[in-house]
C-alpha cells in the first residue's frame, strides 16, 4: 500500500509533522509530492501537500484514505518541497504558510478545473471522460478513482492540458487557428476547379502553396487577406482542418522595440566577464555589484542573462516593488523578447497564471518580478539578479517572513549558479559581507556618460525663506524656474502621500485622531475625507472644531497632493504629473503615468518615494527634495541607512544622460551626516560612519537580530504574555544574549490591537532556534485566546 505524507492546512493547530494518509489502490502510482489532496481531518474535508510518498506496509490499513485530489499535476515541484522546509526553519514559520506563498495568487484557493483535449483522437479515445466534447469540466464527483487514474495518465503524456479556472475574467480565451492538409498536387487541382472569381479562396490555396502547414491563428490569416468565412468554407471542402488555441493573456501592455548589446565599458566588461565566469563553471559564487547610479548595472544584468541562456539555461531576475518594473521589464524584453515571463503584484489573478504555467512548463526562460517571483517554478536556473538588493520590499512583512535574498541564495546553491546584488547603495549587511570576502565585490565607479554625478546642494529650511506659505525654499522655486524656461525635466520627492498630514484646531489645538489606532488622520483632498493609513478608517473632514467649534480648523503638514497644487499656482503653465499610492491604484496608471513623463508630455514629476528608483529619464535635469528628514524622524537604527539611500538614489534620476544634472535637498537637519554624505554621494565614507554607529550601538551587521510581536485586543493581556516570553528566553539563552523590552510598539495600538514587542540581539546563541521553535508552537496555544505571537527573525526594523 502506498502512503502519502500531507502537510494540512488547520490555522489553529499547526504543526510542521506531516499526517499519513492511504493512497486508494487504484491511484497508485499517480499521486506525487507536489501535489494537492483533500483528507479527513477529524469529522472535516481539509486540504492540505502531498510532500512525500511511501511504499510503506508498516501501515496496517487503518489509515485514513485520501478523499481527493485538488490538484492534477504537481503545483510545487522538488525544489520548491525542499526550499519549504528550509524556509520554515529560518523563518519560524508554519509549512503550509511557506507552500502557500509559493503559488500564484488565486490558486491558492480551490479552483474549478478544465480539462482541454488535445486534440480530436484524444476525444474519440475517451469518450467516457470527454463525451464528444473538446473540453469539460473537471468535478470530482462525476469521476471514479479509476476514470481519475485515466485522466491523470492522460495529462502526463501531454495528452490533456489542466486549466486553473481562476475567476469568471480569467477563463482562458481559445482561439481558431487553421492549417493547409493538401498537398502540392492536391492544390494545384483545387486551384483549377475554383471560379476565376472567388478571389478569398484562389489567395488561401496560393497562400497554402507556398507555406509549411502550420496552425496559423485566425488573426494571422486575416492580416494575409483570408477571412473567417473563407477558411470555414475551406474546412468543409477538406482543405485545412482547424484547432483551437489557448489565448495566453499578455501583461505586457505595450509592444517592444528590440534592442542590441551594448560595446561595454571597461568595468562593465570586467564586471560581466566574472558573473560568466560563475555562469559557465557552475558556481553558486554571490557578486554585489556596487555601481554608481547610471553607471550601466542593468546592462550588465542583460549580459550575463544571454550568458546564461547561451548555456541553455534559465535566468531569474527580481526587482523591488512596482516602480521599476515598467521600465525595466521593457529593457529585458527588448532583449529576449517573449522568452520572458513577469510576475508583478499588479497583475491580476488570471495574468499571473498564465506567466506562472509559461514559466512551470518552460516556454518562458527568463522571470522578472518582485519578492514572490523568488519562488518563480523555474527549472535549471544559471542565473540569479537582485537589482536593488538593498531594497525594504525584499523582506515580506508577514509570514513567512523571509528575506529575498536569503532565498535566492539558496536557489542559488541548488542549482549550482551565481547571484548578484546589485545597487548603488548595497545595504550594510551586503557590504560587510563583501569586505569579509563572503562575496565577490564587483565595482563600477564611474556613470556611463561620464558626467560627475550630479552637483548636489542643501538648504537649510531653518533658516531658509519660503514662497507664500509653501514648503517650497526659494532656492528650489527658482531652479525649477530655470529648467522650465530650458525645456528641461524635472522631479519632486516628498515622501508624504495625502494633502495634509493632520488637521488641528488653531483655537484648541485639537486634532482628529483615528479612533482604531495611536495615530493622528490624514487628510485627503480629493476623497474629502480624513483618512487612517493603517486600518483604513474614513471619516469626513469637520468643518468646524469637534471639540470647541471653532472655525479655525486646519491642515499642517504638506502632502503630495497638497504640493501638487502648490506647484500648479506657482507655475501655471507647467505641465503637472503626481504619482503616489493614490493616483497609481488603477490597473496600468503606473505605466501611463512613466510613459508620459518620458515622451516629455509633462515637465514636473513629483511624487512619493515611488520616484526615487530606477527610473532613466534622460531630460531630468534637477531633482527636488522637498523634506529630506522624513525618513530620519523614524526613532529606528536603520533611519539613517535609509535616507541615504533614499537621498542617493533619487539624486541619480538627474542628469543621466548628456546633460549635466542638479540636485536641491531640503532639510531641517543640514548637519546629520546622513544628509552630508548624500550631499558628496560618498557612500564609502558612509559605509564607514555607519559601521561605526552599528558597532557601537550592537547593531546590525554586528549582532544578529529577532524581533518577537505580540498582540491582542486586550493591553494587559498583551503585555503580562510578553513577560512571560522575556522571561521564557533568559531562562533559556545565554547570558551574552541582549534582551530588550517588552515594550509599546511605537504606535501602540493599530486597528484595536495592542502591540509589544521584544528584540533579542545575539552573536552566538545555540540555544535561541529551539527556544524561538518552542515560542512558537507554544503560540498556537494562545492564539485561541486571542493573542498572536509573530517572530521576525532579523527584522527590517525595531519599530
Ligand atoms: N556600454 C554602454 N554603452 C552605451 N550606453 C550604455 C552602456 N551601458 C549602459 N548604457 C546606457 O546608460 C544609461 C544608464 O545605464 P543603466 O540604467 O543601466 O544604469 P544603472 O546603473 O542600472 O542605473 P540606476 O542604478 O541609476 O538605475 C542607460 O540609458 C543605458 O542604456
Ligand atoms: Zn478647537
Ligand atoms: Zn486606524
Amino acid at each position: 500500500m502506498q502512503v502519502a505524507q500531507v502537510i494540512v492546512d488547520v490555522p489553529a493547530r499547526q504543526t510542521n509533522n506531516p499526517f499519513s494518509y492511504s493512497i486508494p489502490d487504484n491511484l497508485a502510482n499517480q499521486i506525487e509530492p507536489g501535489m494537492r489532496v483533500q483528507v479527513p481531518f477529524g469529522n472535516r474535508k481539509i486540504t492540505g501537500f502531498v510532500v512525500d510518498i511511501c511504499d510503506n506496509s508498516n501501515f496496517d490499513g487503518k489509515l485514513k484514505p485520501i478523499s481527493d485530489l485538488i490538484d492534477l499535476y504537481p503545483v510545487i515541484n522538488p525544489e520548491l518541497l525542499n526550499l519549504a522546509d528550509w524556509l520554515a526553519d529560518q523563518t519560524y514559520s508554519f509549512k503550509i504558510s511557506c507552500l502557500q506563498t509559493m503559488l500564484p495568487g488565486g490558486m491558492r484557493t480551490k479552483n474549478k478545473k478544465k480539462l482541454i483535449a488535445k486534440n480530436q483522437d484524444v476525444i474519440e479515445q475517451h469518450p467516457t471522460i470527454f463525451h464528444g466534447q473538446n473540453e469539460i469540466e473537471y468535478d470530482r464527483g462525476n469521476f471514479d478513482n479509476k476514470t481519475l487514474a485515466q485522466i491523470l495518465n492522460l495529462q502526463k503524456a501531454g495528452e490533456i492540458q489542466v486549466e486553473y479556472d481562476l475567476t469568471n475574467h480569467a477563463r482562458p480565451i481559445m482561439l481558431r487557428a487553421y492549417k493547409g492538409v493538401l498537398n502540392s498536387e492536391q492544390i494545384d487541382e483545387a486551384l483549377k476547379s475554383v471560379r476565376k472569381n472567388a478571389i478569398g479562396q484562389i489567395k488561401l490555396l496560393n497562400i497554402l502553396k507556398g507555406q509549411p502547414t502550420d496552425n496559423l491563428l485566425l488573426s494571422k490569416w486575416e492580416s494575409m487577406g483570408v477571412t473567417a468565412s473563407t477558411l470555414k468554407n475551406a474546412e468543409k471542402k477538406g482543405w485545412v482542418s482547424a484547432t483551437s488555441k489557448r489565448h495566453v493573456r499578455n501583461p505586457f501592455l505595450r509592444p517592444v522595440d528590440p534592442s542590441k548589446p551594448f560595446k561595454l565599458h571597461p568595468d562593465q566588461k570586467n564586471a560581466v566577464d566574472s558573473i560568466n565566469q560563475a555562469i559557465s563553471t557552475q558556481k553558486d559564487q554571490v557578486f554585489l555589484l556596487e555601481g554608481v547610479t547610471g553607471s550601466g548595472k542593468t546592462e550588465v544584468y542583460l549580459q550575463s542573462i544571454a550568458h546564461a541562456l547561451e548555456m541553455g539555461r534559465s535566468a531569474l531576475m527580481l526587482v523591488p516593488e512596482i516602480t521599476l518594473t515598467p521600465q525595466i521589464v521593457g529593457r529585458i524584453r527588448s532583449r529576449f523578447g517573449d522568452q520572458v515571463a513577469m510576475l508583478h503584484s499588479a497583475m491580476s489573478n488570471g495574468e499571473r497564471y498564465d506567466e506562472w504555467q509559461r514559466i512551470n512548463t518552460g516556454k518562458a526562460k527568463v522571470v522578472v518580478g518582485v519578492r514572490s517571483a523568488v519562488f518563480a517554478p523555474l527549472k535549471n536556473i544559471g542565473l540569479i539578479i537582485m537589482d536593488e538588493e538593498h531594497d525594504s520590499s525584499y523582506k515580506q512583512a508577514d509570514n513567512p517572513r523571509y528575506q529575498t535574498r536569503d532565498v535566492a541564495k539558496w536557489r542559488a546553491a541548488y542549482n549550482h549558479c551565481p547571484v548578484v546584488l546589485g545597487s548603488a547603495t548595497p545595504s550594510l549587511e551586503s557590504r560587510a559581507r563583501a569586505m569579509k570576502g563572503v562575496y565577490t565585490l564587483l565595482s563600477l565607479p564611474h556613470r556611463i556618460n561620464r558626467h560627475a554625478l550630479p552637483h548636489v546642494s542643501i538648504i537649510d529650511m531653518k533658516t531658509e525663506m519660503t514662497k507664500h506659505q509653501s514648503v517650497m525654499s526659494n532656492k528650489l522655486a527658482d531652479a525649477i524656474q530655470v529648467r522650465l524656461d530650458k525645456h528641461e525635466q524635472i522631479i519632486l520627492l516628498l515622501n508624504r502621500r495625502g494633502y495634509s498630514s493632520f488637521l488641528m484646531c488653531r483655537d484648541c489645538g485639537y486634532v482628529p485622531r483615528c479612533p482604531n489606532c495611536d495615530i493622528s488622520l490624514t487628510m485627503h483632498k480629493d476623497t474629502h475625507s480624513l483618512n487612517c493609513h493603517y486600518c483604513g478608517h474614513t471619516e469626513p473632514i469637520p468643518r468646524v472644531c469637534p471639540k470647541c467649534h471653532s472655525k479655525r480648523i486646519r491642515g499642517y503638514g504638506t502632502g503630495s497632493q497638497q504640493l501638487e497644487e502648490q506647484v500648479r499656482n506657482m507655475f501655471p503653465t507647467a505641465r503637472v504629473l503626481r504619482m503616489d499610492v493614490d493616483t497609481t491604484r488603477k490597473k496600468g496608471s503606473h505605466e501611463a503615468i512613466i510613459d508620459k513623463f518620458g515622451a516629455h508630455k509633462a515637465d514636473i514629476l513629483l511624487g512619493t518615494q515611488m520616484i526615487a528608483k530606477g527610473l532613466d529619464f534622460p531630460e531630468v535635469t534637477l531633482v527636488g527634495v522637498l523634506n529630506a528628514d522624513s525618513a530620519l524622524q523614524f526613532p529606528d537604527f536603520r533611519s539613517s541607512e535609509r535616507t541615504f539611500e533614499l537621498l542617493t538614489q533619487v539624486s541619480g534620476r538627474s542628469g543621466r544622460a548628456d546633460k549635466t544634472g542638479e540636485v536641491i535637498i531640503q532639510t531641517f537637519n543640514p548637519d546629520h551626516y546622513a544628509i552630508k554624505l548624500a550631499q558628496t554621494q560618498d557612500y564609502e565614507k558612509f559605509y564607514a560612519t555607519e559601521m561605526r554607529v552599528r558597532h557601537e550601538g550592537k547593531y546590525p551587521p554586528y549582532y544578529y537580530t529577532v524581533k518577537l510581536t505580540g498582540n491582542s485586543p486586550n493591553e494587559n493581556q498583551t503585555a503580562s504574555e510578553m513577560f512571560g516570553i522575556m522571561n521564557f528566553l533568559k531562562k533559556n539563552l545565554s547570558p551574552e544574549a541582549i534582551i530588550l523590552g517588552p515594550t509599546p510598539k511605537t504606535i501602540t495600538r493599530i486597528n484595536n490591537h495592542y502591540y509589544y514587542q521584544i528584540i533579542i540581539k545575539y552573536r552566538r546563541e545555540p540555544k535561541l532556534k529551539p527556544t524561538l521553535d518552542d515560542i512558537l508552537i507554544q503560540s498556537q496555544k494562545k492564539q485561541r485566546q486571542g493573542l498572536q505571537i509573530a517572530i521576525d527573525n532579523e527584522p527590517l526594523d525595531f519599530m
